[in-house]
C-alpha cells in the first residue's frame, strides 16, 4: 500500500489527540504516510478496505479495546502486523498483547526514538506468518510487579516467550524474583496444561542429583529399592526449572548436555532412551562466565542453556519499583491474616534509601513482619528503620550488608556515569575506570611484598617489565632498594 514514491502507510488509533500528533509528525518526518483516527471502528474500516502497512493502536479507546482487535485484524489481513502501546503497563498487558498476535508491545511513554525503531522492524516482510494463537490466557494468576524500564523489558521478554519453547536462562542476585518469572513463562505459556517441575540443585546432595534429575532404575545404586522416576519423567509435557544450576556437579552437567544435544535421556541403570518433552527454564544467582573461567561449568552446556537470557536486575537497580511491590506484599500479608497496613509518606522513602541485598524476598519479609508486629494501621518510618536495623545481620555494623566486590565497584562507577547523564561529556572511561582498579592493586601487591617487583609480579601473574611499566605509568612509590 506503498503511495507511488514508495512511501509506507502507518494507520494509528489513539483517542488521546496529543499522542496522534506526536506520533504523526514523527512518522511523517521520518518519510511515512499516515493516517490517524481516534476511534477503533475506523481503525477497522481501514483495515478491511485493506489500507496501510502497518497498525498502532492504543488498547483503551471509548469504542472498543485495541487489544481485542489484534487478533481480528490478524484474521482478515495476517500479514499486516499490529503494534499496541498502553498506558496499563502491566505484565498482563504485554502478555495479552503477544497471546492475541501483537508484532510489539510498547508501555507508554515510550521513547520515539524506540518507537520508531520497532516501525522499521515490523515492516521488514515478514517469512512466516504464525497464526494467532485460539487459546489464551487471561486470569491474574502470578503477578509480577513493577513498572520500572527494567521490568517492562523483562515483561515484553517473557510475554514473547510465552509463544515459544524456547530455552530460558535467567539471571539476578537471590531474591530478584527468578523463580516467579520461570513459573510465569509456563502459566502463560503453550505448556500450561503441562505440570511446571522444580528442583533446586543447590539443596539436594551431589550424588543424588542425576538420579532425581533422570530418574534410576531398582538396585542402580545401595539404597535403589525401587524405580525411582526423576524429574524429566514427572515434567513430560510442562516445564522443568533448573533452579542454581551453577551449582550442578560436573558428571551431571555431562549428562545433561547429552539429552538437551540429543533429546533423549536414560535413567540411572537404564539402557533404554526415553524421548524427552519438557522446556527447560534454568536459573542462577551466579556468574556463570566466571564459573566457566574457573572450570567449574560447561561451557558448551552453557550456550545450550543461554538460549535467551533473562536478567532480573537487584532491587536497589529499580527502586521505582518498591512503592508498588511494598504495597502488593502487604496485600499478600492481608490475604494470609495479617492486619491491613499501609506506609506513610516516609516510610516509603525510608524502605527507597534501604539497598535490599535480600532483593525482594527481604522487602517481603519486612512487609510481612511489620503487618504482623506493628499495632498502627499507618506504619511510619521509625518502625522501618528500626526494623531493617533489627534484620541487619550482627557482624555488620552501621546496617550495611556485605557488599561484593563486583557491587562495590558498580556503586562506585555510578558517579562515571552519572556525569554523562546529567550532560557532562564523559571520556576514556573505560582507560579511566581501568587505573583506578589497577591503582591500588599494585600498590597493596607492593605493600605486601614490601615493595618487591619480582615478588609483587608474580604475585599479579604479570611480567616484571610489565609491572615497571605500571608503576610509571600510575606514578605509584617505589620503596627503593628492596626491589
Ligand atoms: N516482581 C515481583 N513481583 C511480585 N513479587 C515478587 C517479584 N519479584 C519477587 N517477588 C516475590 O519475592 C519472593 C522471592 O522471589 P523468587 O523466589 O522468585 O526469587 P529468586 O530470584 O528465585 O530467589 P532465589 O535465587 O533465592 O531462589 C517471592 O515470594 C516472589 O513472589
Amino acid at each position: 500500500m506503498s503511495d507511488e514514491n514508495g512511501a509506507r502507510t502507518i494507520l494509528i488509533a489513539d483517542d488521546d489527540r496529543a499522542i496522534r500528533t506526536v506520533l504523526s509528525q514523527a512518522l511523517a518526518r521520518s518519510g511515512y504516510q499516515v493516517r490517524a483516527t481516534s476511534s477503533a471502528a475506523t481503525l477497522w474500516r481501514w483495515v478491511e478496505d485493506g489500507e496501510g502497512d502497518l497498525v498502532l493502536t492504543d488498547v483503551v479507546m471509548p469504542d472498543e479495546n485495541g487489544l481485542d482487535l489484534v487478533p481480528r485484524i490478524r484474521r482478515v489481513r495476517p500479514e499486516l502486523r499490529v503494534i499496541v502501546m498502553s498506558a496499563q503497563s502491566t505484565f498482563i498487558t504485554a502478555v495479552k498483547a503477544a497471546q492475541r498476535g501483537a508484532f510489539e508491545y510498547l508501555p507508554k511513554p515510550f521513547d520515539l526514538k524506540e518507537l520508531l525503531a520497532v516501525v522499521a522492524r515490523a515492516l521488514v516482510p515478514q517469512q512466516a506468518v504464525a497464526a494467532p494463537p485460539g487459546e489464551e490466557e487471561t486470569g491474574e494468576r502470578l503477578p509480577l510487579v513493577g513498572r520500572s524500564p527494567a521490568m517492562q523489558e523483562i515483561y515484553r521478554t517473557v510475554a514473547r516467550l510465552t509463544t515459544t519453547d524456547l530455552t530460558v536462562m535467567i539471571t539476578g542476585e537471590s531474591g530478584t524474583g527468578k523463580e516467579l518469572v520461570a513459573r510465569a513463562l509456563h502459566d502463560y505459556g503453550r505448556r500450561r496444561p503441562g505440570p511446571f517441575v522444580a528442583i533446586n540443585m543447590a539443596a539436594i546432595p551431589r550424588e543424588l542429583i542425576e538420579s532425581e534429575l533422570f530418574g534410576h532404575e531398582r538396585g542402580a545404586f545401595t539404597g535403589a529399592l525401587a524405580r525411582g522416576v526423576g524429574r524429566f519423567e514427572q515434567a513430560a509435557g510442562g516445564t522443568l526449572f533448573l533452579d542454581e544450576i551453577g551449582d550442578m556437579p560436573p558428571e551431571a552437567q555431562t549428562r545433561l548436555l547429552r539429552v538437551l544435544q540429543e533429546g533423549e535421556f536414560t535413567t540411572v541403570g537404564g539402557r533404554t532412551p526415553v524421548k524427552a518433552n519438557v522446556r527447560i527454564v534454568a536459573a542462577t544467582h551466579r556468574d556463570l562466565r566466571q564459573a566457566i573461567r574457573q572450570g567449574l561449568f560447561r561451557e558448551d552446556l552453557f550456550y545450550r542453556l543461554n538460549v535467551v537470557p533473562i536478567r532480573l536486575p537487584p532491587l536497589r537497580e529499580r527502586i521505582e519499583d518498591i512503592p508498588l511491590l511494598a504495597r502488593h506484599f502487604l496485600e499478600r500479608a492481608k490475604a494470609a491474616g495479617l492486619p491491613a497496613k499501609q506506609l506513610s509518606v516516609d516510610a516509603m522513602e525510608r524502605l527507597k534509601e534501604h539497598r535490599w541485598p535480600g532483593n525482594a524476598r527481604e522487602l517481603e519479609n519486612l512487609m510481612r513482619r511489620l503487618a504482623a508486629l506493628y499495632p498502627q494501621e499507618t506504619i511510619d518510618a521509625d518502625a522501618v528503620a528500626a526494623e531493617l536495623f533489627e534484620a541487619e545481620p550482627a557482624a555488620e555494623p552501621r546496617g550495611e550488608s556485605p557488599e561484593t566486590l563486583e557491587q562495590a565497584v558498580e556503586r562506585h562507577l555510578q558517579s562515571f556515569v552519572s556525569a554523562q547523564r546529567d550532560g557532562l561529556p564523559v571520556r576514556d572511561l573505560y582507560g579511566r575506570v581501568l587505573a583506578e582498579v589497577e591503582r591500588p592493586l599494585l600498590r597493596l601487591a607492593l605493600a605486601a611484598t614490601r615493595g618487591n617487583q619480582i615478588k609483587a609480579a608474580s604475585m599479579l601473574g604479570l611480567n616484571r617489565n610489565t609491572l615497571r611499566k605500571k608503576i610509571r605509568e600510575l606514578d605509584l612509590p617505589v620503596v627503593r632498594g628492596v626491589s
